[in-house]
């Protein structure tokens, strides 16, 4: 790991030498164990905790395949997959590498005992699997989440229709917690010059689900001037789903649930916040029934924020809790387009606001190649900012996934894995200080 390592930071180093560096024949990762996917029985999900079933284990180094790419992990970063995988909810994901291990003698790889965890990525191609022309060993990059086969004509429209879609990381092994992770070479993207490791790393999964849930026409398809209702505007989706509404010329309405983070928000450029802590909105009156006044009550304060005016796009991913005051808010003939249910997926709304005032309800799950091409050229760019809190090791990754489930971080919270410390795979300086006040927005806060 140490010659890999040297490899990467040492400027004169080419191609070759990547390729003829002699890879380890096992590597440090974060799993989860399928003997214990029971661990938490009886427990309420808040009580499941991430640091008691997210192990680092020495793993073997998978085979590499035709069509695929090993990459040595510089950074990573937690995301919410990680929190439900680590909780084994809503079901073990160990049922989604059963499954795939049973399509073809290569994906018979990812069965296993242990499931290797994590969806993103930034760190440098050490080798390539056969057919693989468009990367070289060397070549510094980042990582999308989607894996597909694409051998059904479904998905060649959108790869996201696939009939073999997956998250890698989430449904599939050989992750990006860890120092070596395995994943196809159409996952790959270039990794932005101006951020450090671990900046790069961070924005991946959510900024790509955002931009298409949000921007894309597969999505919302947002324009100039709508409103844009945004639930955990600072948090990971929300964080750059905001970036997203303000930099497309949009109204961003942004919820959050403490001052601290109205003030992020504020800081990125959004005028109209809701506290929704502050403001104690209280959609349910008990766990069967919704009360529509408090639906009403949040309408009016959206209206006062607006000068009068209704929501074009609510961004959900929230689910149960902000379903239903999310319908009754959009506006005659807007979108409400969903990623999630974090907080329960069994929705309820009245279905009246919907098809009376010709609403739409759109389901959005993470992006296509092109899409998240589309949104890390925006982030390589300078249009759209990493939102990187705080930053772990890779042994406390059990610490950082425990952070996001209880709503204790801000925007993204990153992983160092073969990095020795923050701050380092900066390639063009000049760019980095021109954007370094956004860049840092979400830093130790
Ligand atoms: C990028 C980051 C993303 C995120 O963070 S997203 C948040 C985290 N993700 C989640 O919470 C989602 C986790 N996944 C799940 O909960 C489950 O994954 C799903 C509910 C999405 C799907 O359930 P399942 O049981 O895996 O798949 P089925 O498609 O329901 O298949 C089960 C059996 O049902 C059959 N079936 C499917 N559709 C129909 C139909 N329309 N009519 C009749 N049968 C149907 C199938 O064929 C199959 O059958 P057979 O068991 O024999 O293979
Ligand atoms: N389908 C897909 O492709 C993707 C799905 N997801 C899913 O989206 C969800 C959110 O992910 P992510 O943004 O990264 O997570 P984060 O935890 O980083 O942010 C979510 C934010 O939502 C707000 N929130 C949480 N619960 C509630 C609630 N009950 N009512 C209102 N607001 C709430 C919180 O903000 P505050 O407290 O400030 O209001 C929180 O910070 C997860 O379930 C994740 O699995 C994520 C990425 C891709």
């Amino acid at each position: 790991m140490k010659e890999i390592l040297d490899a990467i930071q040492s400027p004169d180093s080419t191609s070759e030498d990547f390729a003829n560096i002699k890879l380890p024949e096992s590597y440090r990762a974060v799993t989860v164990h399928k003997d214990e996917t029971e661990m938490f029985a009886g427990l309420s999900t808040r009580e499941k905790d991430p640091r008691k079933s997210l192990h680092l284990d020495q793993v073997p180094l998978p085979e590499l395949g035709p069509g695929e790419a090993l990459v040595a992990v510089m950074a990573s970063s937690v995301n919410y997959n990680s929190v439900w995988t680590s909780i084994f909810e809503p079901l073990s994901t160990f049922a989604f590498l059963e499954r795939y291990g049973k399509l073809s003698e290569l994906t018979k790889r990812h069965d296993l005992p242990y499931h290797i965890i994590g969806s993103d990525l930034a760190g440098v191609v050490l080798r390539t699997g056969p057919g693989v022309n468009a990367w070289r060993p060397g070549d510094e990059v980042v990582a999308h989440c989607l894996s597909v086969e694409l051998e059904s004509s479904d998905g060649h429209n959108d790869t996201m229709l696939d009939p073999e879609q997956r998250i890698w990381g989430f449904e599939t092994n050989f992750g990006g917690l860890a120092e070596i992770a395995l994943v196809k070479s159409n996952q790959l993207m270039p990794k932005p010059d101006h951020l450090s490791w671990e900046e790069a790393a961070a924005p991946g999964l959510v900024n790509s689900t955002a931009y298409r849930q949000l921007v894309s026409r597969n999505g919302a398809g947002m324009k100039q001037g709508d409103n844009v209702l945004i639930w955990g505007a600072s948090g990971g989706l929300g964080s750059y789903a905001t970036q997203f509404a303000l930099a497309g010329g949009a109204n961003p309405i942004c919820v959050v649930s403490s001052p601290q983070k109205a003030e992020i928000c504020r800081s990125m450029g959004a005028e109209a916040i809701i506290d929704r802590n502050a403001e104690g909105y209280k959609f349910w009156k008990d766990e069967q029934t919704q009360d529509p006044k408090e639906w009403k009550r949040f309408g009016k304060r959206i209206r006062e924020l607006t000068g009068g005016e209704d929501i074009d796009i609510v961004f959900e991913h929230p689910g149960r809790e902000t379903f239903g005051a999310s319908v009754y808010v959009t506006r005659k003939g807007g979108t409400i387009t969903t990623c999630a249910s974090t907080s329960g997926y069994m929705h309820e709304y009245d279905n009246r606001y919907l098809w009376m005032s010709l609403k739409r309800i759109i389901g959005s799950h993470f992006a296509n190649y092109r899409e998240a091409w589309e949104a890390n050229r925006l982030i390589a760019k300078g249009k759209i900012h990493p939102t990187l809190s705080k930053v772990y090791a890779l042994e406390d990754t059990g610490q950082a996934a425990y952070d996001v489930h209880r709503n204790l971080h801000q925007g993204k919270v990153g992983v160092l894995c073969l990095a020795p410390e923050e701050g380092l795979g900066v390639r063009d300086p000049e760019m980095r200080a021109k954007h370094i006040d956004a860049i840092n927005r979400f830093r130790n806060i």
